[in-house]
């Protein structure tokens, strides 16, 4: 751990997060080089905080072996520039090793994913985070997503009991729970945007506090991905109007045609733009030639922002 707890609040608080995928060569094996350069490329942007093996980063299939190199990797890369949180979760025992590793890696934090796939009392899913938080001295963010919502008094107990908790990340887009959750928490915690194309709930985000989110599509967009937040956080309501219809809204139009795609999409642009970090790993699949085709001709209306 690099930064202050103080430090790693103020960074994820405000200003772009960015989600790097990872890199596979051609046998599927994770990519050292090509990471390397990618996470050098990432921070010659404007964003607070590298958040590594995420959701777009695949960390549903990566072994621990790969996380670990991963981790140590983007720690290496970073060297202090940035504070870097790594994934955590599935199971308590899992979740423990995963933080354990991160911890040793020199991370700052890590984002606790659901646990895998079993449905989770709101009881549970308050011990899942608390044993896991309790086995780690570093930051920990939880991800509210998927089989994992918590709800407002849930992340108060957690909050309560977990002095390392210090955010929630939002992967549902239920603002109305959402704000409930801001409401009754308050400052206690940071709040992070995060559902799949976090950009096209960022205006209903920021209307309830939530300053902040998390862009895949940085990945192969970045300029347009700063500028988009940027104006977003000026109040400038006519590019941000502009950049969404041009871009996003076509964007998950495309990504609403098969499951997995938030992921898929990104790792078809970043080839696009000449930055390929190989193909997505099953269950997920890579977009058709077409697809691609279409994805290009989205890219190149990105550019002009
Ligand atoms: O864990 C993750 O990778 C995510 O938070 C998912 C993305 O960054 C999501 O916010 C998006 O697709 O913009």
């Amino acid at each position: 751990m690099t930064f202050s707890r103080e430090a790693v609040i103020n960074a994820i608080g405000d200003g772009l997060l960015s989600f790097p995928i990872t890199d596979f060569d051609s046998q599927g094996r994770f990519d050292e080089a090509s990471y390397r350069k990618r996470l050098e490329w990432f921070i010659s942007h404007e964003i607070s905080a590298v958040f590594v093996a995420g959701g777009t980063g695949e960390f549903f299939s990566l072994s621990i072996d790969e996380y670990r190199d991963i981790v140590r990797v983007a720690v290496e890369v970073i060297d202090g520039r940035l504070p870097v949180i790594a994934s955590a979760g599935l199971s308590v025992e899992t979740g423990k090793a995963f933080a354990k590793a991160a911890e040793e890696a020199g991370a700052d934090g890590i984002l606790l994913m659901p646990p895998y796939l079993t449905e989770c009392p709101q009881d549970g899913l308050v011990e899942y985070a608390r044993q896991i938080c309790d086995a780690t001295a570093i930051n920990v963010i939880y991800y509210n997503r998927g089989n994992g919502i918590l709800n407002a008094s849930s992340v108060q107990q957690l909050a309560d009991h977990c002095p390392n908790l210090v955010g929630l990340k939002d992967g549902k887009g239920d603002i109305q729970a959402l704000n409930k959750i801001v409401k009754t928490v308050g400052d206690r915690l940071v709040y992070i945007g995060g559902v799949p194309t976090a950009e096209i709930f960022a205006e209903a985000y920021v209307s309830i506090g939530v300053n902040t989110y998390s862009s895949a599509v940085f990945n192969f967009v970045p300029e347009m991905a700063v500028t988009f937040y940027k104006e977003l956080r000026k109040g400038n309501k006519d590019v941000v109007k502009q950049i969404t219809n041009d871009f996003f809204i076509p964007f998950v139009d495309l990504r609403d045609r098969k499951a997995g795609y938030a992921v898929s999409l990104i790792k078809a642009g970043a080839a696009i733009v000449g930055r390929p970090a190989g193909n997505v790993r099953a269950p997920l699949v890579m977009p058709t030639n077409e697809e691609c085709l279409l994805l290009e001709a989205l890219i190149k209306v990105a550019k002009k922002y």
